[in-house]
């Protein structure tokens, strides 16, 4: 017997200036998975793995060579194993091989952890037939990737807004263990069923957004990893500064779906006094950048903010994308920083499995 099929998930762009751990939008540059479990053949072949799963992964991939590809260490077939495991399945069928082409960069604010936890727990439903819908499969994501923004961009496509419900004490102490007490370690499995997540944890909505306004990348080559993206930022805030944020965040959900696109809203909507003022310090040349990359400067650029936890400038545009990804990169240049860009679609669909014929 042999199955043979294909996940894909976007990568994403978290906050879009105010909306930090609330918005994120799903990009049309896609982690994909190409998986086959064949258990007549070879028992022999996958059992070299000790979760029989064997990994290959592209050479043109982003993070080859740097990526693990023991299932054990791979935080994507770590991730499908934490959700086999809730389900007591404590391995990968025999015969599963699992070849990686991931076009995401890591740890530079485009979601690829995100995506990568909605890859692995697409897997461990499909390879288990466990049958989970997006919704709780979302559970499972949110106990790895504890903030919604990206993971709900990725898992369901668009322009998303969303929130994690009220919890119970008891919930919330299960959604608070230890990482390493959820996933699985690289040494010989202990028979442990790690904690189940809440159910029903996410809210989102899909917000319209208007096809003529694309996503310039402009992604720096240094890594970012949003833990410590995450540890600049402060504990509490002043009431000015939520004001600040929220009266932007109510106007930009709605902004990004009029036509034509309106600069002299998008623009001052994508400000943001929660974190990136506080990023500046990891992110060589971001005051300039944010400052002074304007409309007035580039025509058809609409906003600009920082994309996810950064080191990438997420700028929106109907025209012009060539020059303003120039300017940008002009910029980091003249802080010793080399970029690539990327011009990226909305990618409306989220993650989708696709069966193959074998
Ligand atoms: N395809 C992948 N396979 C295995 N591990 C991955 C993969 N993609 C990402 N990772 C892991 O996630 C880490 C990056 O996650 P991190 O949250 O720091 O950044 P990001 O998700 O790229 O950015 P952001 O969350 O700001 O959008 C990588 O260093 C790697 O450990
Ligand atoms: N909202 C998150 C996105 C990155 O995962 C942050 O800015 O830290």
């Amino acid at each position: 017997m042999s199955r043979s099929f294909l996940i894909k998930v976007p990568a994403s762009s978290a906050n879009i200036g105010p909306g930090y751990d609330v918005l994120g939008v799903g990009l049309g540059l896609f982690l994909e998975l190409e998986v086959t479990i064949d258990s007549s053949s070879s028992a022999t072949d996958t059992s070299a793995d000790s979760n029989n799963c064997l990994i290959s992964y592209s050479e043109d991939s982003e993070g080859f060579g740097n990526v693990p590809l023991s299932s054990g260490d791979n935080l994507i077939t770590k991730t499908a194993l934490y959700v086999l495991r809730c389900s007591n399945i404590r391995k990968f069928p025999l015969g599963t091989k699992v070849h990686i082409r991931n076009p995401i960069p890591l740890g530079r604010g485009l979601g690829s952890s995100g995506a990568a936890v909605v890859a692995g727990v697409m897997l461990g439903n499909e390879v288990g037939q466990l049958g989970f819908s997006k919704q709780r499969m979302l559970d499972f994501c949110l106990m790895i990737e504890r903030h919604p923004d990206n993971i709900t961009a990725a898992m369901m496509g668009s322009f998303c807004g969303s929130f994690l419900r009220d919890m119970t004490p008891e919930e919330v102490e299960r959604r608070s263990m230890p990482l390493s007490k959820v996933l699985p370690g690289s040494g010989e499995d202990t028979g442990i069923v790690p904690p189940l997540p809440p159910n029903d944890t996410g809210r989102h909505v899909k917000y319209n957004w208007n096809p003529k306004i694309k996503c310039i990348a402009i992604i720096p080559q240094f890594e970012l990893s949003t833990a410590d993206s995450r540890s600049v930022l402060p504990k509490a805030y002043t009431t000015e500064d939520l004001v600040f944020n929220l009266q932007r965040l109510a106007v930009l959900t709605n902004a990004l779906t009029l036509d034509p696109p309106n600069p002299d809203l998008i623009y001052p909507a994508m400000q943001d006094r929660v974190h990136q003022p506080y990023r500046k310090i990891l992110i060589p040349g971001l005051t300039e950048i944010l400052q002074n990359v304007t409309p007035k400067t580039n025509k058809g650029l609409l906003g600009i903010c920082l994309s996810g936890a950064g080191p990438t400038i997420l700028a929106l545009a109907n025209e012009n994308f060539e020059d303003i990804a120039n300017e940008i990169i002009n910029k980091f240049n003249k802080e010793n920083v080399k970029c690539t860009w990327k011009l990226l679609d909305v990618a409306h669909d989220g993650a989708t499995v696709e069966q193959l014929s074998v």
